[in-house]
């Protein structure tokens, strides 16, 4: 059955309980399927990470395609199959109708439908009522915590890849009622790993007999402080999950399927597992489908920062607007001429094309498209945060909170997350948000009295309603430009007036570009000094397979030995335990190669001449409260930086310093960057 496990002894007394799947294998178990194959993916131990969670089961009979399905496929709908946050039949009754839910599954989304009537049914964001899949009932609740509710029958991805990869499932109507199941055990990460791992490819593995050597041996660092939980037994209470309390419905209205379907081809997805996303964010709202209701100009609907530093509660579901009924086909042709006729857009036909899966993707409508505001729209994020979002028309989007004006999110044109961003992450000011990219202003580290990395990161920044003109590249519609400036509070910790602005940019390619300037606004003559980062931690399949590039044999100062000076010695840099290094004087392009996924982040810098390098690896991820005790492996930090010699500034003066990272295949890495691909523009 699934088990829900006592709290964590480490986490009693904070807000949030964390939970383990277990598993009593129970062959008879009428979901025994989706249990061991939660487990076999690896999504299990994903579904644990969250704080709070629902997970939508299913019975066996509704599963047999799975049987012919590759690992990867099952996972991809697994993992759309769990919604991030809490809800049980009483809260999803609650809901307005067509209240859209965020899903484990690389950010898509769920619709729920209450009839009002007592009955919810569940469909993809954005399709039409007759994918819709009936709620039979419940099968365990945790309040606030973790919520399992059996449904008549697989919940249909939408979109190109997933419709080639899923079998629609058999008739719903032979749904099996929810019943008392027994659950799989977590699985530990590694199996999980080698479940979904991609096959190994011959591409200069990452030698790591070569890594780290330095005049000097770092010795291992001790750890400053340990969680109590991770010294502490196992937690091994569980509870026992009973039957739903109202017996199941007999029929439902799902129509999403013929009852036998011949087995179809082996997939050959290689997309990769779906990165979690945190919780209890509210998803995007999209733009009105409604004629005539474009959105306003940017500038014109630029929020005005809160002034408050307590959120509201988050917000874990937005409203659908009306689902689209028209085929993709003809959509996709009347919406081409629609651009066409009206001139809207200088799109080619392969832009349309382009643009229309987009569309699917973020579900926005044909009337909204049209504004060119969709490239940038601003809304509320988890805790109802100030969010930005920045797409670009091949899906590329970026997100950045002004809280911090901190990038939380970076997708490429798949829609995989490029930026690592802990599950266990905290959106709640002043605590900077873990992962993504934080601005350490005015210093890097904790060398003064200042707080470590600067305050920048935990402020709330404002939209610059007038900023002045800031080079970008020619063609970026996707951008956004904030501003911190000096309060009295500052004003008291670090005496000095500045302006600091940031300019947050994706390009049509998808390349992330962070311009910051900042100016000295003294009125009292005085100079100021500062060190700066732009804290970059990307998301790496496997830390032990990752190597970068740029920084062989350079100097580098040791954070974890009172920042000691060192030359690095080894051909390659890879890792093989907790690093925290800021490499000086480094060249202008850093190449960060994740091997297992065989693509290469690309790291430009103008104006920072230093590279941090850091993964806090298995104790000091132990000891985060925010980053969770495995994430390590997937998480490399290297951060332009500013930090050997300070910047200093006159009253008047201004400093740039940028940022500019591209994600490119491996093949064009090793030495053989496409220049083009990658250079500096504008
Ligand atoms: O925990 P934080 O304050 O966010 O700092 C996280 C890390 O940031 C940088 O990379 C520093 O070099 C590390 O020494 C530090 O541990």
């Amino acid at each position: 059955m699934y088990g829900i496990m006592e709290e964590d002894p480490f986490f009693n007394g904070l807000s949030h309980s964390t939970l383990q799947i277990k598993h009593h294998r129970d062959p008879q178990s009428v979901l025994s399927t989706f249990n061991s194959r939660l487990t076999g993916t690896g999504l299990a131990s994903q579904i644990n990470n969250q704080k709070a969670v629902t997970v939508l089961v299913i019975a066996n009979d509704q599963l047999r395609s799975f049987n012919y399905q590759a690992e990867n496929d099952v996972r991809q709908i697994l993992s759309f199959h769990v919604v991030l946050d809490y809800y049980d039949e009483t809260r999803l009754r609650s809901l307005t109708s067509r209240t859209v839910l965020p899903t484990l599954y690389q950010g898509s989304t769920l619709t729920v439908n209450n009839d009002g009537n007592g009955a919810i049914t569940f469909r993809p964001a954005g399709a039409s009522p007759n994918m819709d899949i009936k709620l039979l009932g419940t099968v365990e609740a945790q309040p606030h915590s973790i919520s399992v509710l059996q449904i008549a029958g697989i919940i249909t991805l939408s979109g190109p890849s997933s419709a080639r990869s899923q079998q629609p499932p058999s008739a719903a109507t032979n749904a099996s009622p929810p019943r008392k199941v027994l659950a799989p055990a977590p699985t530990p990460s590694t199996q999980a790993k080698k479940s979904s791992a991609p096959a190994p490819v011959p591409v200069r593995t990452p030698s790591r007999q070569s890594n780290n050597k330095t005049r000097k041996a770092s010795p291992p660092s001790p750890s400053t402080k340990t969680k109590p939980s991770n010294n502490a037994p196992s937690p091994s209470k569980t509870i026992s999950i009973n039957a739903p309390a109202s017996p199941p419905p007999s029929n439902t209205t799902s129509v999403n399927s013929p009852t036998e379907t011949p087995p179809p081809p082996e997939s050959n997805s290689t997309t990769p597992p779906p990165v979690a996303s945190p919780p209890t964010e509210a998803p995007v709202t999209p733009p009105s489908s409604e004629e005539g209701n474009v959105p306003p100009p940017v500038a014109a609907s630029t929020p005005k920062p809160s002034s408050s530093t307590s959120p509201p509660p988050a917000t874990a579901a937005a409203v659908e607007p009306p689902a689209p009924t028209k085929s993709a086909a003809p959509a996709l042709i009347s919406f081409c001429f629609t651009l066409h006729s009206f001139t809207m857009m200088r799109l080619s036909i392969f832009e349309c094309i382009d643009k229309f899966e987009w569309q699917n993707r973020f579900n926005i409508s044909n009337a909204s498209m049209a504004s060119e505001n969709v490239y940038v729209e601003h809304c509320k994020g988890i805790n109802g945060l100030d969010k930005v979002i920045l797409r670009e028309i091949r899906g590329y989007s970026a997100e950045l909170y002004l809280f911090g004006s901190q990038v939380t999110s970076w997708k490429n044109d798949k829609r995989e997350e490029l930026l690592f961003l802990s599950n266990k992450a905290i959106f709640q000011p002043p605590k900077a948000i873990r992962g993504g990219i934080p601005i350490c202003f005015p210093q890097f580290g904790n060398i003064d009295s200042l707080e470590k990395h600067g305050f920048a990161r935990n402020l709330l920044w404002s939209v610059d309603p007038d900023p002045p003109p800031c080079s970008s590249h020619a063609s970026t519609r996707a951008f956004v430009d904030l501003i911190l400036r000096h309060s009295e509070e500052e004003l008291k910790i670090w005496p000095h007036k500045f302006e600091f602005r940031l300019r947050v940019a994706l390009t049509p390619a998808g390349d992330l570009l962070l311009t910051s300037r900042i100016r000295n606004t003294n009125t009292d003559g005085k100079l100021f000094t500062f060190t700066f980062a732009y804290h970059s931690c990307f998301f790496v399949t496997d830390i032990s397979e990752v190597r970068v590039e740029g920084l062989e044999t350079l100097d580098y100062l040791d954070n974890l030995q009172n920042r000691e000076r060192f030359t690095e010695q080894g051909d390659t840099i890879t890792f093989e335990s907790e690093v925290d290094k800021i490499y000086l004087s480094t060249p202008t392009k850093i190449a960060i190669l994740d091997h297992e996924r065989k693509r290469t982040f690309v790291l430009r810098k103008d104006g920072l001449p230093d590279a941090v390098v850091w993964n806090p690896w298995d104790k000091k991820a132990k000891a985060m409260a925010d980053f969770g005790d495995e994430e390590y492996k997937q998480m490399l930090c290297v951060q332009a930086a500013c930090v050997e010699n300070p910047i200093t500034l006159k009253p008047g003066e201004e400093w740039k310093g940028r940022q500019e990272i591209s994600v490119v295949p491996s093949s064009y890495c090793s030495g053989h960057i496409d220049p083009s691909r990658v250079t500096f523009t504008g």
